[in-house]
């Protein structure tokens, strides 16, 4: 039988539930709000609650056969992600951008090609290279060779990444975005021609999953397999 993992909390979960459930398939926990067990009608599927940001290194290693997670973390999580899973179906919801943000009152950097001219510029002011916190290491580091940006370094922030401009202790942050809220209070502006990634909540497959079955329960949700 199939191995479901979808995320164990928030509006991830509900609007996954929710997702499921408009194609006749309903999940639900087993038990209390603490218990990541979780139950399944109207499908083969065994059902497990998981961490968002685990479920791709789950996928990766066939733990589970299918996962939803945000599209964001299968790409930061996995090297080379398309050798480990592939996507199902795009769902629609936890939308977010993951963005390059600095200072509001940086009037002279408006764009990537300003971002790169001040990261020079501080590093000869300075002798150390322009912080960037961030907890996407991975992308973030693809999207800036790309853009040929390289006098910077990054600085691990798993939480409440928008705070470390004002603690000191980084310059710049990538971080998720969604209605913009945070990075405002925080005084922070987005650069818009850095946009790293568009994030959705994405139904994924293990590559290490039955073909066959995979195919036909993506017949059984309508979606090309
Ligand atoms: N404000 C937001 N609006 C919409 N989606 C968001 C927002 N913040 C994060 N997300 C998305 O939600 C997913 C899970 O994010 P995150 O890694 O922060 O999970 P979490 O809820 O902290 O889970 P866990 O700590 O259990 O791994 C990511 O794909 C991310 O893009
Ligand atoms: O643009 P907004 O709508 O303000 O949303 C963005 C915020 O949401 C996420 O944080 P979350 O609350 O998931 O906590 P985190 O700090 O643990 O990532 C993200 O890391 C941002 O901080």
């Amino acid at each position: 039988m199939l191995k479901l993992g979808v995320p164990s909390k928030g509006r991830l979960m509900e609007d996954t539930f929710g997702w499921f459930a408009d194609r006749g398939i309903t999940l639900s926990r087993s038990g209390s709000d603490r218990e990541y067990a979780g139950r399944v009608e109207g499908a083969d599927l065994v059902l497990v609650l998981l961490s968002a940001g685990e479920i791709p290194r789950e996928l990766a290693a066939g733990r589970i056969d299918l996962g939803v997670t945000g599209s964001d973390l299968v790409r930061e999580k996995l090297a080379g992600w398309r050798s480990d899973v592939r996507e199902i179906a795009p769902m629609g919801f936890g939308h977010a951008d993951l963005v390059l943000a600095v200072p509001a009152c940086w009037r002279d950097c408006e764009t990537l090609d300003d971002f790169a001219a001040i990261t020079r510029q501080f590093r000869s002011d300075h002798g150390f290279r322009l912080r960037i916190a961030t907890k996407y290491h991975r992308l973030v580091r693809a999207f800036l060779s790309e853009a040929e940006v390289a006098d910077y370094q990054l600085v691990d922030s798993q939480g409440a990444t928008e705070g470390t401009v004002a603690n000191l202790t980084a310059e710049a942050i990538a971080d998720i975005t969604s209605s913009g809220a945070t990075l405002r209070a925080n005084h922070l502006k987005v650069l818009p021609d850095a946009l790293i990634h568009s994030s959705q909540a994405t139904l994924f497959a293990s590559l290490r999953a039955d073909d066959a079955e995979v195919a036909s329960f993506a017949r059984r949700l309508n979606l090309p397999g």
